[in-house]
Protein backbone atom coordinates (compact mmCIF):
# COMPACT_ATOMS: atom_id res chain seq x y z
CA UNK A 1 0.00 0.00 0.00
CA UNK A 2 1.05 3.68 -0.66
CA UNK A 3 2.33 5.87 1.96
CA UNK A 4 -0.29 8.30 3.12
CA UNK A 5 1.81 12.03 2.90
CA UNK A 6 0.33 14.66 4.68
CA UNK A 7 1.88 18.41 3.68
CA UNK A 8 1.16 22.03 4.35
CA UNK A 9 1.80 25.03 6.55
CA UNK A 10 2.72 25.13 9.98
CA UNK A 11 -0.45 24.67 12.41
CA UNK A 12 -2.73 22.86 9.75
CA UNK A 13 -2.54 19.93 11.71
CA UNK A 14 -0.26 17.51 9.73
CA UNK A 15 1.15 15.95 13.08
CA UNK A 16 -2.17 15.78 14.94
CA UNK A 17 -3.89 14.45 12.01
CA UNK A 18 -1.44 12.46 10.60
CA UNK A 19 -1.21 10.44 14.22
CA UNK A 20 -4.87 9.83 14.41
CA UNK A 21 -5.10 8.82 10.95
CA UNK A 22 -2.44 6.05 11.20
CA UNK A 23 -4.22 4.66 14.15
CA UNK A 24 -7.76 4.57 12.17
CA UNK A 25 -6.11 3.03 9.47
CA UNK A 26 -3.59 0.98 11.95
CA UNK A 27 -0.58 2.11 9.50
CA UNK A 28 2.87 3.23 11.08
CA UNK A 29 3.35 6.68 11.83
CA UNK A 30 6.65 9.02 10.99
CA UNK A 31 6.43 12.65 11.63
CA UNK A 32 9.55 14.05 10.11
CA UNK A 33 10.41 16.90 12.68
CA UNK A 34 9.93 14.42 15.24
CA UNK A 35 12.36 11.94 14.19
CA UNK A 36 14.97 14.57 13.19
CA UNK A 37 14.83 15.74 16.33
CA UNK A 38 15.61 12.52 18.25
CA UNK A 39 18.15 11.95 16.06
CA UNK A 40 19.75 15.08 15.87
CA UNK A 41 19.09 15.24 20.22
CA UNK A 42 17.87 18.85 19.50
CA UNK A 43 14.24 20.63 19.08
CA UNK A 44 13.78 22.27 16.06
CA UNK A 45 14.61 25.41 17.46
CA UNK A 46 17.73 24.48 18.76
CA UNK A 47 18.96 23.00 15.55
CA UNK A 48 17.74 26.26 13.71
CA UNK A 49 19.69 28.07 16.16
CA UNK A 50 22.69 26.45 16.67
CA UNK A 51 23.53 25.63 12.98
CA UNK A 52 20.76 27.42 11.04
CA UNK A 53 18.22 27.11 8.56
CA UNK A 54 20.51 25.22 5.91
CA UNK A 55 21.91 22.98 7.95
CA UNK A 56 17.61 21.66 8.78
CA UNK A 57 17.08 21.46 5.19
CA UNK A 58 19.86 19.35 4.75
CA UNK A 59 18.39 17.06 7.82
CA UNK A 60 15.39 17.63 6.37
CA UNK A 61 16.35 16.39 3.14
CA UNK A 62 18.30 12.91 4.25
CA UNK A 63 15.35 11.89 6.66
CA UNK A 64 12.85 12.10 4.13
CA UNK A 65 14.99 10.36 1.61
CA UNK A 66 14.82 7.29 4.13
CA UNK A 67 11.60 7.80 4.94
CA UNK A 68 10.23 8.38 1.67
CA UNK A 69 11.44 4.23 0.85
CA UNK A 70 8.89 2.79 3.77
CA UNK A 71 5.43 1.51 2.46
CA UNK A 72 2.50 1.53 3.98
CA UNK A 73 3.21 4.51 6.37
CA UNK A 74 1.44 7.84 7.29
CA UNK A 75 4.29 10.46 7.19
CA UNK A 76 3.83 14.13 8.30
CA UNK A 77 6.58 16.51 6.80
CA UNK A 78 7.34 19.54 8.15
CA UNK A 79 5.67 22.66 7.03
CA UNK A 80 9.05 23.65 4.76
CA UNK A 81 8.96 20.03 3.29
CA UNK A 82 7.91 21.87 -0.31
CA UNK A 83 10.78 23.53 -0.85
CA UNK A 84 12.86 21.57 -2.29
CA UNK A 85 11.53 19.64 -5.34
CA UNK A 86 13.47 16.49 -4.45
CA UNK A 87 11.46 15.87 -1.37
CA UNK A 88 8.42 15.81 -3.31
CA UNK A 89 9.90 13.79 -6.19
CA UNK A 90 10.83 10.69 -3.63
CA UNK A 91 7.80 11.36 -1.80
CA UNK A 92 5.14 10.85 -4.41
CA UNK A 93 7.09 7.70 -5.90
CA UNK A 94 5.48 5.57 -2.96
CA UNK A 95 3.24 7.85 -1.65
CA UNK A 96 -0.37 9.95 -2.02
CA UNK A 97 0.01 13.31 -1.13
CA UNK A 98 -2.44 15.36 1.12
CA UNK A 99 -2.46 19.11 1.25
CA UNK A 100 -4.20 20.16 4.75
CA UNK A 101 -4.54 23.97 4.09
CA UNK A 102 -6.38 26.55 7.04
CA UNK A 103 -7.03 29.83 7.44
CA UNK A 104 -4.30 32.33 8.10
CA UNK A 105 -5.90 33.25 11.04
CA UNK A 106 -6.79 29.56 12.42
CA UNK A 107 -2.94 28.82 11.25
CA UNK A 108 -2.06 32.61 13.71
CA UNK A 109 -4.07 31.06 16.78
CA UNK A 110 -2.92 27.25 16.57
CA UNK A 111 0.46 28.11 16.05
CA UNK A 112 0.71 30.54 19.22
CA UNK A 113 -0.02 27.54 21.34
CA UNK A 114 3.72 26.29 21.39
CA UNK A 115 5.58 29.79 21.05
CA UNK A 116 8.72 29.66 20.72
CA UNK A 117 8.88 25.72 18.90
CA UNK A 118 8.31 27.35 15.32
CA UNK A 119 11.55 29.40 14.48
CA UNK A 120 9.97 30.52 11.66
CA UNK A 121 7.41 32.44 13.43
CA UNK A 122 9.54 33.79 16.06
CA UNK A 123 9.47 37.12 15.22
CA UNK A 124 7.55 40.31 16.81
CA UNK A 125 5.08 39.97 14.46
CA UNK A 126 4.27 36.55 13.60
CA UNK A 127 1.02 37.16 11.26
CA UNK A 128 2.88 39.00 8.87
CA UNK A 129 5.63 36.45 9.05
CA UNK A 130 2.25 33.97 8.30
CA UNK A 131 1.42 35.55 5.35
CA UNK A 132 4.07 35.86 3.77
CA UNK A 133 5.53 32.39 3.98
CA UNK A 134 2.10 31.26 2.44
CA UNK A 135 2.28 33.72 -0.44
CA UNK A 136 5.39 32.09 -1.04
CA UNK A 137 4.30 28.48 -0.49
CA UNK A 138 1.00 28.05 -1.80
CA UNK A 139 1.93 27.18 -5.35
CA UNK A 140 4.28 25.17 -4.39
CA UNK A 141 1.83 22.74 -1.68
CA UNK A 142 -0.52 23.41 -4.35
CA UNK A 143 1.47 21.75 -7.15
CA UNK A 144 2.90 18.68 -5.23
CA UNK A 145 -0.57 17.34 -3.85
CA UNK A 146 -2.62 14.60 -5.15
CA UNK A 147 -5.75 16.06 -2.90
CA UNK A 148 -6.57 19.22 -0.89
CA UNK A 149 -8.45 19.53 2.55
CA UNK A 150 -9.25 22.82 4.64
CA UNK A 151 -8.87 21.95 8.08
CA UNK A 152 -10.27 25.70 8.97
CA UNK A 153 -13.45 24.88 10.55
CA UNK A 154 -12.81 21.23 11.65
CA UNK A 155 -12.16 18.99 14.31
CA UNK A 156 -8.67 16.54 13.97
CA UNK A 157 -10.86 13.79 13.80
CA UNK A 158 -14.05 15.28 11.12
CA UNK A 159 -9.88 16.17 8.73
CA UNK A 160 -9.51 12.14 9.57
CA UNK A 161 -12.78 11.04 8.18
CA UNK A 162 -12.50 13.64 5.45
CA UNK A 163 -8.67 11.91 4.76
CA UNK A 164 -10.34 8.24 4.56
CA UNK A 165 -13.40 9.29 2.36
CA UNK A 166 -11.24 10.65 -0.51
CA UNK A 167 -8.02 7.85 -0.12
CA UNK A 168 -10.82 5.61 -0.64
CA UNK A 169 -12.88 7.19 -3.42
CA UNK A 170 -9.55 7.53 -5.42
CA UNK A 171 -8.57 3.45 -4.91
CA UNK A 172 -5.83 4.00 -2.44
CA UNK A 173 -7.72 2.29 0.34
CA UNK A 174 -8.43 -1.52 0.36
CA UNK A 175 -10.95 -2.89 2.68
CA UNK A 176 -12.96 -1.16 6.07
CA UNK A 177 -11.36 0.87 8.42
CA UNK A 178 -13.22 1.44 11.86
CA UNK A 179 -15.95 3.03 11.29
CA UNK A 180 -16.41 7.12 11.64
CA UNK A 181 -18.61 6.48 14.90
CA UNK A 182 -15.77 4.97 17.24
CA UNK A 183 -14.02 8.94 17.35
CA UNK A 184 -17.39 10.55 18.64
N1 LIG B 1 -8.39 20.50 13.06
C1 LIG B 1 -7.89 21.07 14.16
N2 LIG B 1 -8.70 21.75 15.01
C2 LIG B 1 -8.21 22.33 16.10
N3 LIG B 1 -6.91 22.32 16.48
C3 LIG B 1 -6.06 21.65 15.70
C4 LIG B 1 -6.49 21.01 14.51
N4 LIG B 1 -5.42 20.43 13.92
C5 LIG B 1 -4.37 20.72 14.72
N5 LIG B 1 -4.75 21.44 15.78
C6 LIG B 1 -3.88 21.97 16.86
O1 LIG B 1 -3.05 22.96 16.27
C7 LIG B 1 -1.73 22.88 16.78
C8 LIG B 1 -0.76 22.63 15.61
O2 LIG B 1 -1.03 21.34 15.05
P1 LIG B 1 0.13 20.42 14.45
O3 LIG B 1 1.34 20.50 15.32
O4 LIG B 1 -0.49 19.09 14.21
O5 LIG B 1 0.43 21.18 13.08
P2 LIG B 1 1.54 20.84 11.99
O6 LIG B 1 0.87 21.00 10.68
O7 LIG B 1 2.16 19.53 12.29
O8 LIG B 1 2.59 22.02 12.18
P3 LIG B 1 4.23 22.03 11.88
O9 LIG B 1 4.41 22.20 10.41
O10 LIG B 1 4.71 23.23 12.63
O11 LIG B 1 4.78 20.74 12.41
C9 LIG B 1 -1.76 21.79 17.84
O12 LIG B 1 -1.97 22.39 19.09
C10 LIG B 1 -2.94 20.93 17.44
O13 LIG B 1 -3.50 20.28 18.55
O1 LIG C 1 7.41 25.69 7.57
C1 LIG C 1 8.61 25.45 7.86
O2 LIG C 1 9.55 25.83 7.14
C2 LIG C 1 8.90 24.65 9.05
C3 LIG C 1 7.88 23.94 9.65
C4 LIG C 1 8.08 23.03 10.78
O3 LIG C 1 7.32 21.86 10.58
C5 LIG C 1 9.56 22.67 10.97
O4 LIG C 1 9.98 21.76 9.99
C6 LIG C 1 10.42 23.90 10.91
O5 LIG C 1 10.02 24.74 11.98
C7 LIG C 1 10.29 24.63 9.57
MG1 LIG D 1 4.15 18.93 12.62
Amino acid sequence: MKNIVLIGFMGTGKSSTGRLLAQRLRRVFVDIDRKIELEQGMTISEIFHTYGEEYFRQRERATIAKVARYTNTVIATGGGAVLNPDNIACLKRRGVVIWLTASPDVIFERTSRRRGSRPLLDRPNPRDAIAGLLEERQRLYQAASDFTIDTTAKKPWQVVDEIVDVLRQGGYLRGRSRSKSWQG
